[in-house]
């Protein structure tokens, strides 16, 4: 996350931390969204690798434990059929995983709430990006968690041809543009967005400009999760 400021510690209970094992050590690659008590939900572009993955919910800092941490292994990845790992700008960027065993519910770790299906947020919607990625263009992870803020930039603009023309399509959902974005390694995490009083996960975290992150008027690109809820239910079902 460039810019935003760090978050107040588990005050996103459903941010996970997606971790893939070297060695006999796990290291941070992405975001996620816990979806049900066995359930993750994901960007596919992290998971479409042969790695031994692991969930970390209830985190806060990546180094260090505070013993509101649940650790649980990755059992079954399942990537939608129509992700093409040659070309993010396709979309289909979302990906379930199955947990070892199902989350206990507390203050630290709960459920993100899915919006509705086909919801489509007006413009300037007010929304936050939540990650551990890079705090700059090439920059290092945060070690704690960081939130900035990412209104919603409508299709209409953000598929104009200054901004980010026929690469983005209207299962995705743009956010900020400005001095604020995503980065490198909050990929699968969730665009959090405040509707009626509540925040619901609208958004998994795809891509930026390979300019930089927070490139003016390339804003962070989200999976629109509300264009696979139907998708998400035949899975886990
Ligand atoms: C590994 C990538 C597929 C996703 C990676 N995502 C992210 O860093 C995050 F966190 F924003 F989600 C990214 O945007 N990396 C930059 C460096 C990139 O490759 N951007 C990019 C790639 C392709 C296009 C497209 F769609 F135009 F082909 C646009 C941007």
């Amino acid at each position: 996350v460039v810019g935003g400021e760090v978050a107040r510690p588990n005050s996103w209970p459903w941010q996970i931390s997606l971790q893939y094992r070297s060695g006999s050590k796990y290291y941070h690659t992405c975001g996620g969204t816990l979806i049900e008590r066995g359930w993750v939900m994901t960007a596919a572009h992290c998971v479409d690798s042969n790695r031994m993955w692991r969930v970390v919910m209830g985190e806060h800092d990546l180094y260090s434990n505070s013993g509101r941490e649940q650790i649980m292994d990755v059992i079954q990845v399942f990537i939608h059929p129509g992700w093409d790992s040659s070309n993010v700008g396709n979309g289909w960027d979302i990906a379930l995983l199955r947990i070892s065993s199902d989350a206990t519910l507390n203050s630290y770790v709960q459920l993100g709430s899915l919006p509705p299906s086909g919801q489509i947020l007006p413009h300037n919607n007010l929304c936050y990006v939540t990650g551990w990625g890079r705090t700059s263009t090439g920059g290092n992870l945060s070690a704690q968690l960081k939130q900035a803020y990412l209104p919603v930039v409508d299709y209409k603009t953000c598929s104009s041809s200054s901004w980010w023309g026929s690469t983005i399509k209207t299962t995705m959902v743009c956010g900020g543009g400005g001095a604020e974005a995503g980065c490198n390694g909050d990929s699968g995490g969730p665009l959090n967005c405040l509707v009626n009083g509540k925040y619901y996960v609208h958004g998994i975290a795809s891509f930026v400009s390979g300019y930089g992150c927070n490139t003016p008027k390339k804003p962070t690109v989200f999976t629109r999760v509300s264009a696979y809820i139907e998708w998400m239910d035949s899975i886990m079902a």
